[in-house]
């Protein structure tokens, strides 16, 4: 059979993800702490606006954010978007603001296959203890085995909804499909009952305050491993054939958390899903799966908050100073046992 250029090319991608895949984990991996440690010297951009006013803001209480009280760190971005870091924000006012607007939050997450037994019980117990404690919460729970969601004393004004959803065969596809659950669970249930909106995944446990000051209408985390790097570093999808493709972004998001008003939450959920969709129809399948699909969706339509490390962060990184509290870790990850169908 003769060789065309589509087989060439398709070849070429394939072996890009098949070399680029593990040498990325090696390098987040396996570099040794001093390089590690080295990394948390590169120094960040600066903030160059006066005054948190002048922020494009989401709600009157982000003008009272202090942008210098964090000289060592980017405090907004150039489209005047606060992110957020310790010691910025005063978390009485946003509690305060927040209850007096009548916010309530929705949390989707997913436990399915092996990744129930795993993690979820942690991650519930606690963010009972820290996520928008103060506020009413409902919990969106998807698994395959609702029979085996572990039965967790709420606090007042917090609820739980299990939902089924089928067990994806391959993980990748887990990950990927979450975008449509979500957006059908929005459009059925959340927008009816919930202000605002996050999205978590399972593999990480509360340690600290997660509060309303993460509260805006579509927000997005700085991922732990990249926020120091240059952007050439950013591992972006780079195969021209995909949905998910960009050459350049501002940073590089963590999809282990996204968030924002359920409306926004709806386009984004809709559209990465839409992404993933044509992919498949074309036999590609971005590099960071779903994670790809958001970096390409928040390129196109900025977040209007986003949120430092401190909110999802790997301890395995060791210390940085910028890091002054974590309010969410990363839980040890047993890809080899948790991931096999
Ligand atoms: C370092 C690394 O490898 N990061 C990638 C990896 O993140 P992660 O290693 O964090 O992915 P993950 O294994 O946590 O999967 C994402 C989430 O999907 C849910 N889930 C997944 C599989 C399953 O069998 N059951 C289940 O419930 C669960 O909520 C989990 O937290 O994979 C993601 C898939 O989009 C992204 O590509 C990330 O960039
Ligand atoms: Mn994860």
């Amino acid at each position: 059979m003769p060789v065309t250029l589509g087989h060439l090319q398709r070849m070429k991608s394939v072996l890009k993800c098949v070399l680029f895949v593990p040498i990325t984990l090696c390098a987040i991996y396996l570099i040794p702490p001093s390089v590690k440690l080295f990394i948390g010297f590169i120094p960040m951009e600066k903030c160059h606006l006066e005054s948190a006013k002048m922020l494009n803001l989401d709600s009157s209480v982000d003008a009272s954010l202090n942008l210098q009280s964090r000289p060592d760190v980017l405090t907004c971005t150039y489209w005047k978007a606060p992110i957020i870091w310790e010691g910025m924000f005063d978390p009485r006012l946003y509690d305060e603001m927040h209850k007096m607007r009548g916010s309530s939050v929705a949390l989707t997450v997913f436990a399915v296959g092996r990744y129930l037994d795993a993690y979820l019980h942690t991650f519930l117990n606690s963010s009972e203890q820290h996520f928008m404690v103060g506020l009413p919460v409902t919990y969106y729970v998807f698994t395959d085995m609702p029979e085996k969601v572990p039965n967790i004393k709420l606090s007042p004004l917090r609820s739980m909804k299990v939902i089924k959803v089928e067990k994806n065969f391959r993980w990748q596809d887990v990950s990927m499909m979450r975008m449509k659950s979500i957006s059908d669970v929005i459009e059925s249930d959340i927008r009816h009952h919930c202000t605002h909106l996050f999205c978590f995944d399972v593999d990480q446990v509360f340690t600290g305050r997660f509060g309303s000051e993460a509260l805006g209408d579509s927000v997005a985390l700085l991922h732990a491993h990249y926020y120091r790097l240059p952007k050439h570093l950013y591992t972006y999808d780079r195969n021209p054939n995909s949905k998910a493709y960009m050459e350049t972004g501002d940073f590089y998001y963590h999809a282990a958390i996204f968030g924002g008003s359920w409306k926004n939450v709806k386009a984004l959920t809709e559209a990465c899903y839409q992404g993933i969709m044509e992919d498949k129809q074309n036999n590609v399948e971005a590099l960071w799966h779903d994670e790809s699909h958001l970096n390409k969706y928040m390129v196109l339509h900025k977040p209007s908050k986003v949120l430092s490390p401190e909110y999802c962060w790997d301890t395995s990184i060791g210390f940085r100073s910028d890091i002054q509290v974590t309010r969410l870790l990363w839980a040890p990850k047993y890809y080899d046992t948790l991931r096999t169908p």
